[in-house]
């Protein structure tokens, strides 16, 4: 008998990005999300555009980093202010929740991610099961916030004091020991580690976005339509 074959985190991350790209049809619109997971989306798009086997495709990236591999891929782009609508999505995520609530920005786009994302009819979120969460902000990483540079740790204390209750300490994502992480949009991201869940999610994310100096947060709350989770034991679909 043969021994049972391992899948490893990103055979997992491919599994659940193949099978979003079976709800691509030829003609639409696409955001295209960024990470390792949904990097797999985007490979795939490339080699059936190459193949013939989807036609007519215009994808909106999440990110440069997604804007590139695409471009070099021969799919053709466009943004929303061309495309203010937009078909499907697919994206990853840092953490799911059973209501279908994410985490997302740890790869620094969820400004762009949730301005796409927002802007679309049908959202599918693809992760591997590591990234099942019972409460947001449950996981021991990080709530990512991005935040403007100016006067960033007048803004982070802020932060780290509106979640107090939650054991909240709040870092600002650096580059290298020095070099803070500068995202697309030219800003910084503080990371939010949350001891405790943090309760009402909507009350949280009010509360964040009300500060001066933040531009958005990674909690996507009643965003994706469609999660599709690739576990050791097979592909779970849940839909909204
Ligand atoms: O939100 C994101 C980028 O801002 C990613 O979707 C999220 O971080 C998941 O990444 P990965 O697919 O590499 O695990």
């Amino acid at each position: 008998m043969s021994p049972p074959v391992v899948l490893s985190q990103d055979d997992l991350k491919k599994i659940a990005a193949y099978k979003a790209v079976e709800f691509i049809e030829s003609g639409m619109v696409l955001g295209l999300g960024t990470g390792s997971t949904a990097k797999h989306t985007v490979d795939r798009i490339g080699e059936l555009l190459r193949q013939g086997k989807l036609t007519n495709i215009v994808g909106i990236p999440t990110s440069k980093m997604t804007q590139e591999q695409a471009l070099s891929l021969g799919i053709p782009l466009s943004d929303l202010d061309s495309h203010p609508i937009v078909d499907l999505a697919i994206d990853g995520a840092d953490e799911v929740d059973p209501h279908l609530n994410l985490v997302k920005g740890r790869c620094g786009s969820l400004l762009r991610e949730k301005m796409v994302e927002g802007a679309c009819k049908k959202f599918v979120c693809i992760v591997d099961e590591s990234k099942l969460v019972k409460h947001l902000g449950g996981s021991g990483l990080a709530l990512p916030v991005e935040i403007v540079p100016f006067c960033w740790k007048f803004t982070a204390n802020k932060l780290q004091n509106l979640f107090q209750r939650s054991g909240c300490v709040a870092k600002l994502r650096n580059d290298c020991e020095w070099k803070p992480f500068v995202t697309d949009n030219g800003n910084y991201i503080v990371d939010l580690y949350l001891k405790k869940e943090l309760g009402d999610l909507q009350i949280a994310s009010d509360v964040i976005l009300r500060l001066a100096g933040v531009i958005e947060h990674g909690m996507f709350l009643d965003m994706a339509t469609t999660v599709i989770v690739a576990g050791e034991l097979g592909i779970t679909i849940k839909n909204k």
